[in-house]
């Protein structure tokens, strides 16, 4: 028991320097509302800054300290103001890789001066041992915990009660009301980055007496600070320190009582996974912000291309030099495994940095079935790709109730887990020696790369040439439609009736294996394969390659897999010079940084745009290839009636915390019937369509569709049954063309196009229905242009068709005439009534436009403060004195007209 304790309190002391670091982050994020992934190698560059004054030159503590923390501000300064500032609008994770090139840039530096070695670091705290209750501990590690506790105190104390921390929470409130309020939210992002970066050096200050002081520190303070962070949701100071604690104390109880397995390296992973999943939401709130990430191409293919580049690079490759041929094999090897990272992120914007774990993991299994099995290699890599589907399942599971910046940390955390317990394991892997795979070959064709490099290469590049085309075909097809979809906004693509769960787990599982092949690739260049090599921290780099080269273009890969080091960029670096190889991390993380700052898209993006300039210059025969409008269905004059089915709403509420927003509404569309939904500003009619259609649960009475009760429904259910619905801020997806965003909610919703796409994607075709809702608003002129492009009049309608499109029994419109002109109102109401009459819809139609109410609906209900007030013909409801007043906010005679809002 005393041994038990000794080792909670040990483990407290570590703990409490990981709270240390996260509670840094937390200020950075409170200050700038991004997750500082460069924030421990900040901490540690302080540490070696110290190192050098304190052991090396022999300063006192206090005057080695002081600088060192000093450099941490400034870092974390530059990092605000030269990378994050000019960031600050972009998707998560594109702040994400900014952070992550800055990590790449301080640990190649380190790594520079360094190299890998571990420098041990004298203490200057006072290590005699204190006895408590018979438990015996250095004074130093109860020093440490002392420290970060009260460091813990003054924060609380400081951003709840000072004019600074007030400024903090205004502009983590929003920005521009803060800026309105004279805070400077440049100011205050900077001076928390300045803030937090201290504390990240002082944590790696104080861990390094303990650890000694290594460039790869990093994983030890940065995965368990992200995680404790992570669990203090970025916010609260008690629960970050806690969660810090809590993950150090637990590391040290497995550390002693289970060792023979380094278990404590999986207790951020699992302790973050649990927290997220408990916390996490299916479907984002109405407040989620869909950031834009990085552009996507069309996957369209040039056969004829296509075929003359593989040939010319077969042919190109047996007669380069074979360092050259080296340096191709790894550049197009790791090409592959970007080309994971376009499906999983690129695709379907999911940031996962699990990529090259998931590469090990498949090169593992390949390597162990030749190596303990004898199994050929083709057999052996089939296996490989295929083991990795589960585990890409596995990862994918905690992007279905999260996203964005703690998907990043989950699945880096994921990855540190797997290294220590798999690839660091020599029982399983053969440790040092490796695992002997021996000279393989393919159909009796010599693959080896000692003897053979020319025939792995080409191996290499048939494989690249395969996936790319499989990428490029899942792009074009439905199932790259419904990935988009979910990329582009999760809420819309769940209204338009796609499975989001299905679709994020089937990214995450192709890109599985994807990755698992440019693992195996990458593997067996070898005759022997180390996984010691294989190094969860190198999936940021592999993300950071794809989006240098462009994440969303299959081309992408090939650029980005150059940077790798021992590819091309080390072929080129050493024509000038053979120390260049030890510069390309550093060169990677600036290029990485530069690509965000100047060109989110990626190099191929750009070239695709020069491309398409000389081919508009080529002849306008091209121009028309290039832009070939899309044809239409020819007109069905017999546009079928939807299946009519009447919603009903009983005795529905919604609540937020202690706050009813809608209470107890109860009501009827029938099919062919427009219903109106009025009501003043926060009546909760928006409320009321997203309790009908699912994006919220209410707390008490009932949804139903014809006789089905879809009140526990997810949306996607709900889309099937026969709802449809717009958005306010019309949520469009905005990657895609408006034909395929007419394609997501029209087409067949087949799980066999998961699969078939990859081979055979087909040419998609527009529904009668989706036709005609094109033909209705006179957009076929706009089809093969994306929602961007569009002025917002035509967006709204564009968003209108979309939902008409999906042939839904029940329509619900939420504001549909905000923007319009006066003439594109009137054929709106001209539509609502098409709609109901002709292909008998039920509508049920919000809008602060009265007139347009008044004219085109059967009955109006009118809602304030979520109570129904009253409810009939538009004639009734016109003439009803309590919804007057409840518009003008005064008492009124009936004869006033209620004002055109
Ligand atoms: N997720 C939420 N958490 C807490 N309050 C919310 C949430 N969503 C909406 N509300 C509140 O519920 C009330 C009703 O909002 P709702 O958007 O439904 O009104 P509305 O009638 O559609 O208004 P508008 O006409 O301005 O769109 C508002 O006071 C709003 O602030």
């Amino acid at each position: 028991m005393t041994t038990l304790l000794q080792f909670v309190i040990l483990g407290l002391c570590t703990g409490a320097l990981y709270a240390l670091s996260a509670l840094g982050m937390v200020i950075v994020y409170r200050g700038s509302q991004v997750i500082n992934f460069a924030h421990a190698a900040i901490g540690v560059a302080g540490a070696y800054g110290f190192y050098e004054l304190h052991d090396v030159r022999h300063l006192p503590f206090f005057a080695a300290f002081v600088p060192a923390i000093l450099l941490c501000a400034v870092l974390g300064v530059l990092v605000q103001f030269g990378i994050m500032r000019p960031l600050q609008n972009s998707s998560p994770l594109v702040q994400i890789l900014g952070t992550l090139g800055v990590l790449a840039v301080i640990q190649g530096a380190l790594a520079l001066r360094y190299k890998q070695q571990t420098i041990a670091v004298t203490s200057s705290l006072p290590r005699d041992p204190v006895t408590l209750g018979g438990i015996s501990v250095g004074a130093d590690r109860l020093l440490i915990l002392l420290v970060v506790v009260v460091v813990a105190v003054l924060l609380a104390w400081l951003y709840a009660r000072t004019p600074f921390g007030r400024a903090t929470s205004a502009v983590a409130e929003d920005r521009t009301s803060a800026a309105y309020l004279g805070y400077s939210p440049n100011a205050i992002a900077g001076a928390n980055w300045a803030v937090g970066s201290m504390l990240a050096g002082t944590a790696a200050i104080l861990l390094a007496p303990i650890t000694g002081l290594q460039t790869n520190q990093l994983t030890l303070l940065l995965v368990p600070a992200l995680a404790a962070a992570v669990v203090g949701r970025l916010r609260s100071f008690p629960i970050t320190v806690g969660a810090g604690l809590l993950i150090g104390a637990v590391q040290a109880v497995l550390g002693r009582y289970a060792n023979a397995v380094d278990w404590g390296s999986a207790v951020p992973f699992v302790l973050v996974l649990v927290v997220l999943l408990l916390r996490g939401s299916r479907i984002p709130g109405r407040g989620h912000v869909e950031l834009r990430l990085p552009a996507v191409g069309t996957g369209r293919i040039r056969p004829v291309t296509v075929i003359v580049l593989a040939v010319l690079a077969i042919v190109v490759l047996q007669v380069l030099p074979v360092g050259w041929v080296d340096g191709a094999i790894t550049t197009v090897a790791t090409g592959v495994m970007i080309l994971s990272v376009v499906v999983v992120t690129g695709y379907g914007g999911q940031v996962s940095l699990a990529q090259v774990v998931l590469g090990g993991i498949g090169a593992w299994v390949a390597g162990r079935l030749v190596a303990a099995m004898g199994l050929g290699f083709g057999p052996a890599l089939v296996l490989g790709v295929l083991a990795a589907l589960p585990v890409g399942i596995i990862v994918g599971l905690p992007a279905l109730r999260t996203r964005g910046a703690n998907l990043a940390v989950i699945t880096l955390a994921f990855g540190v887990a797997v290294e220590a317990l798999l690839f660091n394991s020599a029982p399983l892997t053969g440790g040092d020696v490796g695992t002997q795979v021996g000279f393989i070959s393919l159909f009796g064709i010599k693959l080896d790369t000692i003897f053979n490099p020319r025939n792995y290469a080409t191996f290499c590049v048939v494989a690249f040439a395969v996936c790319g085309l499989a990428v490029a075909n899942l792009r074009r097809g439905k199932a790259g439609r419904r990935l988009l979809a979910v990329r582009a906004n999760e809420r819309a693509a769940a209204a338009a009736g796609v499975n989001t769960t299905a679709a994020k787990l089937y990214a995450f599982s192709v890109g599985a294996m994807i990755a698992s092949l440019g693992g195996i690739l990458l593997a067996f260049r070898d005759s022997s394969i180390v996984y010691y090599n294989i190094q969860a921290f190198h999936s940021v780099d592999v993300l950071g390659y794809a989006v240098f080269g462009g994440v969303g273009y299959v081309a992408g890969p090939l650029v980005g897999g150059i940077l790798q080091p021992g590819g091309f960029g080390t072929n080129i670096g050493n024509l000038f010079s053979p120390a260049v190889q030890d510069y390309l991390p550093i060169i990677g993380g600036a290029l990485l940084i530069l690509t965000l700052l100047t060109q989110q898209n990626g190099v191929v993006h750009l070239e695709a745009r020069r491309w398409g300039r000389w081919l508009d210059a080529a002849g306008s025969w091209l121009r028309r290839r290039r832009t070939r409008p899309v044809v239409l269905p020819d007109e069905d004059p017999s546009v079928p009636r939807v299946q009519p089915k009447t919603l009903r709403t009983e005795e529905l509420s919604v609540t937020f915390g202690s706050t009813t927003v809608l209470n107890g509404l109860s009501m009827e569309v029938a099919p062919g019937q427009v219903v109106g939904l009025i009501g003043p500003n926060g009546a909760g009619k928006t409320t009321a369509i997203d309790a009908i259609t699912g994006f919220v649960q209410p707390s008490a009475g009932r949804v139903l569709l014809g006789e089905d009760d879809l009140t526990r429904q997810p949306p996607r259910r709900r889309a099937e049954a026969g709802l449809a619905r717009s958005f306010q801020q019309l949520e469009l997806f905005e990657d895609m063309t408006l034909f395929e965003n007419l394609l997501v909610v029209s087409e067949s919703r087949s799980w066999s196009s998961y699969v078939k796409d990859l081979f055979w994607p087909g040419t998609p075709k527009l529904s009668p229905a989706a036709a005609a809702a094109v033909r209705m608003f006179g957009l076929s002129e706009d089809l093969h242009r994306k929602p961007t492009e569009l002025s917002y009049g035509r967006r709204r309608l564009a968003a209108i068709a979309r939902a008409i499109a999906a042939e839904p029994s029940v329509i619900l419109l939420d504001e549909p005439a905000a923007g319009l002109s006066q003439h594109e109102s009137a054929e709106l109401e001209h539509l609502l009534r098409y709609l109901a009459d002709e292909r008998g819809m039920g509508v049920l139609l919000i809008e602060h436009d009265v007139d347009l109410v008044m004219a085109s609906c059967d009955t109006v209900t009118a809602i304030v403060f979520g109570t129904e007030i009253v409810s009939g013909t538009p004639e009734e409801v016109r003439r009803d004195a309590t919804l007057i007043e409840a518009y003008l906010g005064r008492p009124v005679g009936v004869d006033v007209e209620m004002e055109d809002r």
